[in-house]
This record gives C-alpha cells, sequence and structure tokens, in this order.
C-alpha cells in the first residue's frame, strides 16, 4: 500500500497521478481508513490473517469479485464507470486484494469543499483496506486493468449501495455521523 495526495491532472484515471506529497498511516486512520499487510501467494486462498480480523471486527461473510474485462464481460464498463464517481456508502467497504492492484481515492475531509483534496491509495495483493461508513470515495483499475478482491461484510446479504455525491448524499445520516467524527486534519 502507498497513499499520496493525487495531481488533479485531467488524464487517464489509471496513471498514478502522484503529486510527490505522501500521506501517512496515521492520516489515513484520522479518516477512518484502516489499512493492514497480510502477505498472500498467487492463487492462494485467503490466509488466517484475514479470518482473524474478519473475526475481529465482526464480519461474517465474504465473496470474491474480478474486476477486470474478463471478470465482468457486459458490465466492464458501466462498473468501472460507476466506482469512479464520487460516492459513499451506509457500510463499510472491505477489501483484501488477492491478485492485480488498482486504486482506492478517499477524500480528505476540510470545512469547505475547496479545501477537500483526494488522496489516492494504491493496493495490491495482500492489502486489506476498510474504507468507513459515510467516506467520499472511488476506486479505479491501474494500466494493469485488473484486480481480483475479496469482499468482506458484516450482514448476511451485502448492500454496498453507492449514494453519489450531491446535496442529498451531504445529509444522509451516515454522512453526518462520518463527518462528526472526524476533525480536519493539517498534518500529512
Ligand atoms: C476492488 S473492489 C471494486 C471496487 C468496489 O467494490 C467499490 O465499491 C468501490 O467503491
Ligand atoms: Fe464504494
Amino acid at each position: 500500500m502507498r497513499a499520496y495526495y493525487y495531481d488533479d491532472e485531467p488524464t487517464d484515471q489509471r496513471l498514478p497521478h502522484d503529486s510527490g506529497e505522501p500521506v501517512s498511516l496515521d492520516t489515513l486512520a484520522h479518516l477512518g481508513v484502516l489499512y493492514w499487510t497480510i502477505p498472500v501467494a498467487e492463487g492462494e486462498s485467503i490466509p488466517e490473517g484475514v479470518d482473524a480480523i474478519a473475526k475481529q471486527r465482526g464480519y461474517k461473510n465474504r465473496d470474491v469479485i474480478n474486476v477486470s474485462k474478463e471478470g465482468l464481460g457486459d458490465a466492464y464498463e458501466s462498473k468501472i464507470k460507476g466506482f469512479f464517481e464520487e460516492h459513499m456508502h451506509e457500510d463499510e467497504e472491505i477489501r483484501y486484494i488477492l491478485g492485480g492492484s488498482g486504486f482506492f481515492d478517499v477524500r480528505k475531509h476540510a470545512p469547505a469543499p475547496n479545501q477537500e483534496r483526494w488522496i489516492r491509495i494504491f493496493c495490491a495483493p495482500g492489502d486489506l483496506i476498510v474504507l468507513p461508513s459515510g467516506i467520499y470515495h472511488r476506486f479505479t483499475l491501474d494500466t494493469n486493468n485488473k484486480i481480483k478482491a475479496a469482499r468482506l461484510f458484516q450482514q448476511d446479504e451485502p448492500k454496498w449501495i453507492p449514494h453519489n455525491r450531491g446535496p442529498a448524499t451531504d445529509s444522509n445520516p451516515y454522512r453526518a455521523e462520518y463527518v462528526a467524527t472526524i476533525q480536519p486534519v493539517s498534518v500529512a
């Protein structure tokens, strides 16, 4: 995992867009983003270290998603577009990367929208990331064009309904609760 501020250049979303300003794990934790690394070999099943965290955090169920042309078929273009719309969920988004790589972008909340910045998080096999309920975020593949991830969830059936950013979502109670739990940070 590597996190840094996004450079906001209007080029291919799958490029690194690295501004050169790194972001620390402390800053991510302050935003409610949690991260672990639990090594996994290509083709291996989900390691026990993931089970331990799942038990600790009450994630009872899981499935696996292959985000690639082969994995998503006819839904590929619309899914890729949807993942990169700025959105939030009412549930945590928990992903353990089994293969490939990609970028999760999370919005660093600030008092005024024009002070907000995107933080880009590069994820590769062995990375386990938790995005809290209510955080604005988006996802894109990198130029390898594929990622395989386990999606962990607490409920019997996952929801992961994306609520795209807008006035209605800004006043969603889960969003309001998220904003209330964090204070703006100035550290890197
Ligand atoms: C790497 S999993 C695909 C991305 C996803 O599931 C999601 O909800 C992005 O916000
Ligand atoms: Fe999401």
